[in-house]
Protein backbone atom coordinates (compact mmCIF):
# COMPACT_ATOMS: atom_id res chain seq x y z
CA UNK A 1 0.00 0.00 0.00
CA UNK A 2 1.02 3.79 -0.17
CA UNK A 3 4.49 4.69 1.21
CA UNK A 4 4.81 7.83 2.61
CA UNK A 5 3.82 10.21 -0.45
CA UNK A 6 6.28 13.32 0.53
CA UNK A 7 9.55 12.67 2.39
CA UNK A 8 9.63 12.71 5.74
CA UNK A 9 12.37 15.40 5.81
CA UNK A 10 11.73 19.28 5.35
CA UNK A 11 8.94 18.42 8.19
CA UNK A 12 6.56 21.32 9.15
CA UNK A 13 7.13 22.77 12.53
CA UNK A 14 4.71 20.53 14.83
CA UNK A 15 6.52 17.14 13.35
CA UNK A 16 9.82 17.95 14.88
CA UNK A 17 8.29 16.76 18.30
CA UNK A 18 6.95 13.90 16.69
CA UNK A 19 10.70 12.87 15.06
CA UNK A 20 12.47 14.10 18.15
CA UNK A 21 10.14 11.30 20.15
CA UNK A 22 11.02 8.58 17.54
CA UNK A 23 14.93 9.75 17.72
CA UNK A 24 14.61 9.47 21.71
CA UNK A 25 12.80 6.14 21.66
CA UNK A 26 15.30 4.61 19.33
CA UNK A 27 17.86 5.75 21.50
CA UNK A 28 16.86 5.03 24.75
CA UNK A 29 16.85 1.30 23.87
CA UNK A 30 20.50 0.15 24.16
CA UNK A 31 22.24 -1.62 22.21
CA UNK A 32 22.43 -2.27 18.01
CA UNK A 33 19.72 -5.42 18.37
CA UNK A 34 16.14 -4.97 16.26
CA UNK A 35 13.72 -3.11 17.92
CA UNK A 36 9.81 -4.43 17.86
CA UNK A 37 7.06 -1.91 16.86
CA UNK A 38 3.66 -3.02 17.51
CA UNK A 39 1.57 -2.20 14.99
CA UNK A 40 -2.53 -2.21 14.98
CA UNK A 41 -3.39 -0.27 11.66
CA UNK A 42 -4.18 2.74 13.91
CA UNK A 43 -3.26 5.78 12.74
CA UNK A 44 -1.50 6.30 16.22
CA UNK A 45 0.83 3.29 15.99
CA UNK A 46 0.53 3.73 11.91
CA UNK A 47 2.21 7.36 12.72
CA UNK A 48 4.92 5.75 14.61
CA UNK A 49 5.76 3.11 12.21
CA UNK A 50 6.53 5.93 9.23
CA UNK A 51 8.32 8.19 12.44
CA UNK A 52 10.43 5.16 13.80
CA UNK A 53 11.45 3.88 10.29
CA UNK A 54 12.46 7.53 9.29
CA UNK A 55 15.35 7.70 11.82
CA UNK A 56 16.09 4.71 12.15
CA UNK A 57 19.23 4.90 10.22
CA UNK A 58 20.18 1.68 9.86
CA UNK A 59 18.80 0.30 13.28
CA UNK A 60 16.80 -2.97 12.32
CA UNK A 61 12.95 -3.02 12.81
CA UNK A 62 10.66 -5.58 13.40
CA UNK A 63 7.21 -5.22 12.93
CA UNK A 64 3.89 -6.71 14.41
CA UNK A 65 0.00 -7.14 14.12
CA UNK A 66 -2.08 -9.21 16.40
CA UNK A 67 -5.34 -10.43 14.35
CA UNK A 68 -7.35 -10.87 17.66
CA UNK A 69 -10.17 -12.10 14.71
CA UNK A 70 -12.79 -10.01 16.56
CA UNK A 71 -14.09 -8.04 13.66
CA UNK A 72 -14.52 -9.34 10.22
CA UNK A 73 -11.97 -6.61 8.86
CA UNK A 74 -9.14 -7.98 11.14
CA UNK A 75 -7.25 -10.19 8.71
CA UNK A 76 -7.55 -7.58 5.86
CA UNK A 77 -6.17 -4.60 8.03
CA UNK A 78 -2.98 -6.36 9.12
CA UNK A 79 -2.89 -7.90 5.79
CA UNK A 80 -2.73 -3.93 4.85
CA UNK A 81 0.32 -3.14 7.61
CA UNK A 82 2.34 -5.78 5.71
CA UNK A 83 2.39 -4.11 2.38
CA UNK A 84 2.66 -0.76 4.22
CA UNK A 85 5.67 -2.13 6.43
CA UNK A 86 6.95 -3.44 2.98
CA UNK A 87 7.03 -0.57 1.10
CA UNK A 88 8.76 0.74 3.94
CA UNK A 89 11.07 -2.49 3.49
CA UNK A 90 10.64 -3.90 6.94
CA UNK A 91 9.89 -7.34 8.17
CA UNK A 92 6.24 -7.83 9.55
CA UNK A 93 4.11 -10.62 11.14
CA UNK A 94 0.85 -11.13 12.03
CA UNK A 95 0.02 -13.00 15.16
CA UNK A 96 -3.01 -14.87 15.84
CA UNK A 97 -5.41 -14.94 19.09
CA UNK A 98 -6.56 -18.25 19.38
CA UNK A 99 -9.20 -18.55 21.70
CA UNK A 100 -12.52 -19.70 22.26
CA UNK A 101 -15.51 -18.19 24.28
CA UNK A 102 -13.87 -15.46 25.77
CA UNK A 103 -15.62 -15.12 29.63
CA UNK A 104 -15.89 -12.23 31.21
CA UNK A 105 -14.56 -8.89 29.92
CA UNK A 106 -13.19 -9.63 26.47
CA UNK A 107 -11.63 -6.51 25.82
CA UNK A 108 -9.82 -7.10 28.85
CA UNK A 109 -8.60 -10.93 27.88
CA UNK A 110 -7.73 -9.37 24.37
CA UNK A 111 -5.18 -6.92 25.40
CA UNK A 112 -3.95 -9.70 27.53
CA UNK A 113 -3.49 -12.19 24.85
CA UNK A 114 -2.14 -8.90 22.79
CA UNK A 115 0.77 -8.26 25.26
CA UNK A 116 1.43 -11.85 25.53
CA UNK A 117 1.93 -12.86 21.66
CA UNK A 118 4.42 -9.73 21.68
CA UNK A 119 6.48 -11.00 24.05
CA UNK A 120 6.92 -14.42 22.84
CA UNK A 121 7.10 -12.91 19.01
CA UNK A 122 10.08 -10.91 20.51
CA UNK A 123 11.35 -13.34 22.51
CA UNK A 124 11.59 -15.60 19.93
CA UNK A 125 13.37 -13.61 17.36
CA UNK A 126 15.76 -11.90 19.96
CA UNK A 127 13.80 -8.78 19.64
CA UNK A 128 14.47 -6.69 23.54
CA UNK A 129 12.49 -3.95 23.01
CA UNK A 130 9.12 -3.30 21.79
CA UNK A 131 7.70 0.14 21.32
CA UNK A 132 3.43 0.89 21.63
CA UNK A 133 1.87 4.03 20.52
CA UNK A 134 0.02 5.01 23.42
CA UNK A 135 -0.55 8.86 23.37
CA UNK A 136 -1.17 11.62 26.08
CA UNK A 137 -4.87 11.20 25.11
CA UNK A 138 -4.40 7.89 26.36
CA UNK A 139 -2.88 8.42 29.22
CA UNK A 140 -5.33 10.89 30.15
CA UNK A 141 -8.43 9.12 29.85
CA UNK A 142 -6.39 6.60 32.00
CA UNK A 143 -6.42 8.87 34.71
CA UNK A 144 -10.12 10.20 34.22
CA UNK A 145 -10.80 6.52 34.56
CA UNK A 146 -9.19 6.40 38.11
CA UNK A 147 -10.60 9.74 39.08
CA UNK A 148 -14.12 8.48 38.16
CA UNK A 149 -13.87 5.26 40.74
CA UNK A 150 -11.83 7.57 43.33
CA UNK A 151 -8.78 5.69 42.65
CA UNK A 152 -5.59 6.42 45.53
CA UNK A 153 -2.20 7.30 43.96
CA UNK A 154 -1.80 4.05 42.02
CA UNK A 155 -4.34 4.56 40.16
CA UNK A 156 -3.79 8.40 39.12
CA UNK A 157 -0.22 7.75 38.51
CA UNK A 158 -1.51 6.94 34.77
CA UNK A 159 0.01 4.12 32.34
CA UNK A 160 4.05 3.32 32.98
CA UNK A 161 6.44 4.47 29.97
CA UNK A 162 8.03 1.20 29.78
CA UNK A 163 7.72 -2.11 31.59
CA UNK A 164 8.91 -5.61 31.32
CA UNK A 165 6.93 -8.48 30.66
CA UNK A 166 7.99 -12.13 29.65
CA UNK A 167 11.60 -10.72 29.54
CA UNK A 168 10.87 -8.29 27.03
CA UNK A 169 10.74 -4.34 27.58
CA UNK A 170 7.44 -2.81 26.24
CA UNK A 171 8.15 1.11 25.63
CA UNK A 172 5.67 4.07 25.42
CA UNK A 173 7.96 6.60 23.75
CA UNK A 174 4.96 8.92 22.72
CA UNK A 175 2.95 9.21 26.40
CA UNK A 176 3.93 13.19 25.88
CA UNK A 177 2.60 13.30 22.28
CA UNK A 178 -1.13 13.89 21.60
CA UNK A 179 -3.52 11.93 19.41
CA UNK A 180 -4.27 14.81 17.26
CA UNK A 181 -0.70 15.38 16.25
CA UNK A 182 -0.17 11.82 15.68
CA UNK A 183 -2.95 11.78 13.50
CA UNK A 184 -2.63 14.91 11.72
CA UNK A 185 0.94 13.18 10.72
CA UNK A 186 -0.44 10.79 8.84
CA UNK A 187 -3.34 12.57 7.52
CA UNK A 188 -1.25 15.15 6.24
CA UNK A 189 0.25 13.03 4.25
CA UNK A 190 -2.02 10.62 2.82
CA UNK A 191 -1.14 7.42 4.38
CA UNK A 192 -3.45 4.59 4.94
CA UNK A 193 -4.60 4.02 8.61
CA UNK A 194 -7.45 2.50 9.89
CA UNK A 195 -10.48 4.19 11.75
CA UNK A 196 -11.45 0.76 14.32
CA UNK A 197 -15.06 1.17 15.23
CA UNK A 198 -14.73 -0.03 18.23
CA UNK A 199 -12.92 3.69 19.01
CA UNK A 200 -16.75 4.93 18.47
CA UNK A 201 -18.60 2.44 20.76
CA UNK A 202 -19.59 4.55 23.57
CA UNK A 203 -20.32 0.72 25.71
CA UNK A 204 -16.62 1.01 26.92
CA UNK A 205 -15.67 3.40 29.42
CA UNK A 206 -12.57 4.40 27.92
CA UNK A 207 -14.44 5.91 24.72
CA UNK A 208 -16.65 7.91 27.35
CA UNK A 209 -14.11 9.20 28.69
CA UNK A 210 -12.49 10.00 25.60
CA UNK A 211 -15.79 12.45 25.03
CA UNK A 212 -15.32 13.97 28.41
CA UNK A 213 -12.01 14.80 27.66
CA UNK A 214 -13.14 16.61 24.62
CA UNK A 215 -15.84 18.59 26.67
CA UNK A 216 -12.97 19.54 29.56
CA UNK A 217 -11.00 21.14 26.51
CA UNK A 218 -13.37 23.85 27.05
CA UNK A 219 -12.54 25.06 30.41
CA UNK A 220 -9.20 24.41 29.85
CA UNK A 221 -8.26 20.93 30.82
CA UNK A 222 -6.26 19.10 28.37
CA UNK A 223 -4.73 16.09 27.24
CA UNK A 224 -1.59 17.04 27.82
CA UNK A 225 -2.37 18.70 31.50
CA UNK A 226 -4.06 15.19 32.59
CA UNK A 227 -0.98 13.28 30.97
CA UNK A 228 1.39 15.91 32.68
CA UNK A 229 -0.51 15.00 35.99
CA UNK A 230 -0.16 11.34 35.90
CA UNK A 231 3.25 11.98 35.11
CA UNK A 232 3.46 14.04 38.28
CA UNK A 233 2.05 11.31 40.23
CA UNK A 234 3.61 8.17 39.00
CA UNK A 235 7.29 9.91 40.42
CA UNK A 236 5.27 10.66 43.34
CA UNK A 237 4.41 6.66 43.27
CA UNK A 238 7.92 5.63 42.44
CA UNK A 239 9.24 7.84 45.32
CA UNK A 240 6.60 5.71 48.21
CA UNK A 241 7.85 2.59 46.63
CA UNK A 242 11.24 3.16 46.59
CA UNK A 243 10.71 4.02 50.72
CA UNK A 244 8.71 0.62 51.35
CA UNK A 245 11.37 -1.25 49.35
CA UNK A 246 13.65 -0.15 51.76
CA UNK A 247 11.09 -0.45 54.91
CA UNK A 248 11.17 -4.00 53.87
CA UNK A 249 14.60 -4.35 54.06
CA UNK A 250 14.61 -3.31 57.11
CA UNK A 251 12.13 -4.66 59.08
CA UNK A 252 10.92 -7.96 57.65
CA UNK A 253 12.73 -10.89 57.44
CA UNK A 254 11.61 -14.05 54.62
CA UNK A 255 12.39 -17.00 56.26
CA UNK A 256 11.11 -20.97 54.66
CA UNK A 257 8.42 -18.74 52.72
CA UNK A 258 6.90 -17.21 55.75
CA UNK A 259 7.79 -13.31 56.75
CA UNK A 260 8.85 -12.13 60.45
CA UNK A 261 8.20 -8.90 61.08
CA UNK A 262 9.51 -6.36 63.66
CA UNK A 263 7.13 -5.03 65.54
CA UNK A 264 9.22 -1.57 66.85
CA UNK A 265 10.30 -0.97 63.02
CA UNK A 266 6.76 -1.86 61.64
CA UNK A 267 5.36 0.61 64.58
CA UNK A 268 7.62 3.65 62.88
CA UNK A 269 6.57 3.16 59.49
CA UNK A 270 4.55 6.41 58.23
CA UNK A 271 1.05 4.95 57.60
CA UNK A 272 1.15 5.04 53.82
CA UNK A 273 4.54 2.73 53.85
CA UNK A 274 3.47 0.14 56.60
CA UNK A 275 -0.46 -0.23 54.88
CA UNK A 276 1.79 -0.57 50.92
CA UNK A 277 4.17 -3.09 52.82
CA UNK A 278 1.24 -5.50 54.06
CA UNK A 279 -0.55 -4.85 51.21
CA UNK A 280 3.27 -6.35 49.54
CA UNK A 281 3.19 -8.91 51.74
CA UNK A 282 -0.31 -10.20 51.48
CA UNK A 283 -0.15 -10.28 47.01
CA UNK A 284 3.66 -12.16 47.54
CA UNK A 285 1.97 -14.70 49.98
CA UNK A 286 -0.97 -15.46 48.58
CA UNK A 287 0.14 -14.78 44.98
CA UNK A 288 -3.45 -13.25 44.34
CA UNK A 289 -2.92 -10.32 41.59
CA UNK A 290 -5.90 -8.16 42.86
CA UNK A 291 -4.84 -6.63 46.62
CA UNK A 292 -7.54 -6.73 49.71
CA UNK A 293 -10.01 -3.67 50.21
CA UNK A 294 -8.16 -0.87 51.98
CA UNK A 295 -10.69 -1.03 55.20
CA UNK A 296 -9.53 -4.94 55.61
CA UNK A 297 -6.20 -4.31 55.14
CA UNK A 298 -6.39 -1.12 57.56
CA UNK A 299 -7.35 -3.63 60.23
CA UNK A 300 -4.24 -5.89 59.47
CA UNK A 301 -2.09 -2.85 59.60
CA UNK A 302 -4.04 -2.37 63.72
CA UNK A 303 -3.57 -5.85 64.14
CA UNK A 304 0.35 -5.89 63.72
CA UNK A 305 1.26 -2.79 65.56
CA UNK A 306 -1.35 -4.03 67.92
CA UNK A 307 0.24 -7.38 68.26
CA UNK A 308 -3.10 -9.43 67.40
CA UNK A 309 -3.61 -12.25 65.50
CA UNK A 310 -5.58 -12.10 62.22
CA UNK A 311 -5.97 -13.50 59.08
CA UNK A 312 -6.85 -11.91 55.73
CA UNK A 313 -6.24 -13.03 51.55
CA UNK A 314 -5.48 -16.78 52.94
CA UNK A 315 -2.71 -15.81 55.32
CA UNK A 316 -2.55 -15.22 58.73
CA UNK A 317 -0.77 -13.03 61.19
CA UNK A 318 0.40 -14.81 64.12
CA UNK A 319 1.96 -12.68 66.95
CA UNK A 320 5.17 -13.83 68.70
CA UNK A 321 7.63 -11.74 71.04
CA UNK A 322 9.18 -8.85 69.31
CA UNK A 323 7.29 -8.76 66.41
CA UNK A 324 5.11 -11.39 64.26
CA UNK A 325 4.83 -13.76 61.38
CA UNK A 326 2.98 -13.80 58.04
CA UNK A 327 2.40 -16.56 56.64
CA UNK A 328 -0.22 -19.23 54.79
CA UNK A 329 -3.17 -20.54 55.96
CA UNK A 330 -3.32 -23.85 55.73
CA UNK A 331 -6.71 -24.17 54.38
CA UNK A 332 -5.88 -21.31 51.70
CA UNK A 333 -3.06 -23.41 50.05
CA UNK A 334 -3.03 -24.13 46.15
CA UNK A 335 -3.95 -27.64 45.67
CA UNK A 336 -1.21 -30.60 44.86
CA UNK A 337 0.38 -30.36 41.59
CA UNK A 338 3.23 -32.38 39.97
CA UNK A 339 6.70 -31.86 40.59
CA UNK A 340 8.19 -28.88 38.35
CA UNK A 341 4.55 -27.16 38.23
CA UNK A 342 4.20 -23.75 40.38
CA UNK A 343 2.28 -24.97 43.68
CA UNK A 344 0.48 -22.35 45.79
CA UNK A 345 1.01 -19.55 43.14
CA UNK A 346 4.58 -19.03 44.11
CA UNK A 347 7.01 -22.32 44.69
CA UNK A 348 8.26 -24.78 42.62
CA UNK A 349 10.05 -27.46 43.60
CA UNK A 350 12.35 -29.37 41.13
CA UNK A 351 13.73 -32.85 41.51
CA UNK A 352 13.63 -36.39 39.86
CA UNK A 353 10.46 -38.06 41.23
CA UNK A 354 7.83 -38.97 40.31
CA UNK A 355 6.04 -36.98 43.14
CA UNK A 356 3.45 -34.75 44.01
CA UNK A 357 3.99 -31.63 46.21
CA UNK A 358 1.40 -30.51 48.45
CA UNK A 359 2.05 -29.05 52.05
CA UNK A 360 3.96 -31.00 54.33
CA UNK A 361 1.45 -30.78 56.98
CA UNK A 362 1.08 -32.37 59.87
CA UNK A 363 1.65 -35.09 58.50
CA UNK A 364 4.80 -34.97 57.10
CA UNK A 365 6.19 -33.71 60.11
CA UNK A 366 5.48 -36.39 61.93
CA UNK A 367 7.42 -38.14 59.29
CA UNK A 368 10.62 -35.90 59.62
CA UNK A 369 11.67 -36.53 62.90
CA UNK A 370 14.43 -33.72 63.05
CA UNK A 371 12.46 -30.92 60.98
CA UNK A 372 13.23 -29.43 64.48
CA UNK A 373 16.80 -28.84 63.82
CA UNK A 374 15.97 -26.72 60.99
CA UNK A 375 14.69 -23.49 63.36
CA UNK A 376 11.69 -22.75 61.69
CA UNK A 377 8.65 -22.37 63.72
CA UNK A 378 6.40 -25.16 63.25
CA UNK A 379 3.72 -23.05 62.10
CA UNK A 380 5.88 -21.96 59.18
CA UNK A 381 6.77 -25.57 58.23
CA UNK A 382 3.37 -27.02 58.13
CA UNK A 383 2.76 -24.92 54.72
CA UNK A 384 6.06 -25.39 53.19
CA UNK A 385 5.71 -27.07 49.97
CA UNK A 386 6.78 -31.51 50.40
CA UNK A 387 7.12 -33.97 47.65
CA UNK A 388 4.57 -37.04 48.29
CA UNK A 389 4.39 -40.31 46.64
CA UNK A 390 0.97 -41.37 47.89
CA UNK A 391 0.85 -41.06 52.01
CA UNK A 392 4.67 -40.97 51.99
CA UNK A 393 6.42 -37.93 52.59
CA UNK A 394 9.76 -37.98 50.02
CA UNK A 395 11.52 -34.44 50.46
CA UNK A 396 10.64 -31.27 51.77
CA UNK A 397 13.51 -29.49 50.70
CA UNK A 398 12.62 -26.29 52.90
CA UNK A 399 12.86 -28.21 56.27
CA UNK A 400 15.79 -30.65 55.53
CA UNK A 401 18.44 -29.84 52.94
CA UNK A 402 17.94 -32.58 50.25
CA UNK A 403 20.87 -32.77 47.11
CA UNK A 404 18.14 -34.36 44.95
CA UNK A 405 15.28 -31.96 45.56
CA UNK A 406 15.37 -28.20 45.58
CA UNK A 407 12.46 -25.34 46.26
CA UNK A 408 12.31 -22.05 44.66
CA UNK A 409 10.01 -19.19 44.57
CA UNK A 410 9.17 -17.46 41.26
CA UNK A 411 9.31 -13.93 43.00
CA UNK A 412 11.52 -13.13 45.36
CA UNK A 413 9.97 -11.18 48.21
CA UNK A 414 12.39 -8.10 47.49
CA UNK A 415 12.10 -8.04 43.69
CA UNK A 416 8.29 -8.55 44.19
CA UNK A 417 8.23 -5.24 45.81
CA UNK A 418 10.25 -3.07 43.97
CA UNK A 419 8.17 -4.43 40.75
CA UNK A 420 4.72 -3.69 42.23
N1 LIG B 1 -3.84 -5.53 17.26
C1 LIG B 1 -2.69 -4.95 17.57
N2 LIG B 1 -1.54 -5.37 17.03
C2 LIG B 1 -0.36 -4.79 17.33
N3 LIG B 1 -0.24 -3.77 18.19
C3 LIG B 1 -1.36 -3.30 18.76
C4 LIG B 1 -2.64 -3.85 18.49
N4 LIG B 1 -3.56 -3.18 19.19
C5 LIG B 1 -2.89 -2.25 19.89
N5 LIG B 1 -1.57 -2.30 19.64
C6 LIG B 1 -0.49 -1.44 20.18
O1 LIG B 1 -0.92 -0.88 21.39
C7 LIG B 1 -1.07 0.54 21.25
C8 LIG B 1 -2.26 1.04 22.02
O2 LIG B 1 -3.40 0.27 21.77
P1 LIG B 1 -4.82 0.92 21.54
O3 LIG B 1 -5.81 -0.14 21.67
O4 LIG B 1 -4.93 2.14 22.37
O5 LIG B 1 -4.61 1.37 20.03
P2 LIG B 1 -5.55 1.27 18.76
O6 LIG B 1 -6.68 2.21 18.93
O7 LIG B 1 -5.88 -0.15 18.43
O8 LIG B 1 -4.56 1.75 17.60
P3 LIG B 1 -3.66 3.00 17.47
O9 LIG B 1 -3.09 3.33 18.84
O10 LIG B 1 -2.60 2.54 16.53
O11 LIG B 1 -4.49 4.10 16.91
C9 LIG B 1 -1.20 0.73 19.76
O12 LIG B 1 -0.83 2.05 19.40
C10 LIG B 1 -0.26 -0.30 19.22
O13 LIG B 1 1.09 0.12 19.33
Amino acid sequence: MSAPDRPLGDPVLPDLDLIESARRALSSIPGQGCVGLAVSGGGDSMAMLHLVAAVAEGRPLCVATVDHGLRAASAGEAAQVGQVCAGLGLPHEVLHWQHGVVAGNLMDAARRARYGLLAEWAQARGIGAVLVAHTADDQAETLLLGLARAAGLDGLSGMRPRWQQGGVWFHRPFLGVTRAALRGFVQSRGLWFVDDPSNDDEGFDRVKMRRALAGLGEVGITAEGLALVARNLAAVQADVRGLVAQAAASVVVERAGALQIDRAGFAALPDEVARRLMQGALLWLSGATYPPRADALARMVQALREGRAATLWGCRLVPRAGGALLLREPRSLGPEVALGAVWDRRWRVTGPGPGQVRAVGAEGLAQLPDWRAAGIARAAALVTPGVWHDARLIAAPVLAPDEDYCATFTAGFGLFLLSH
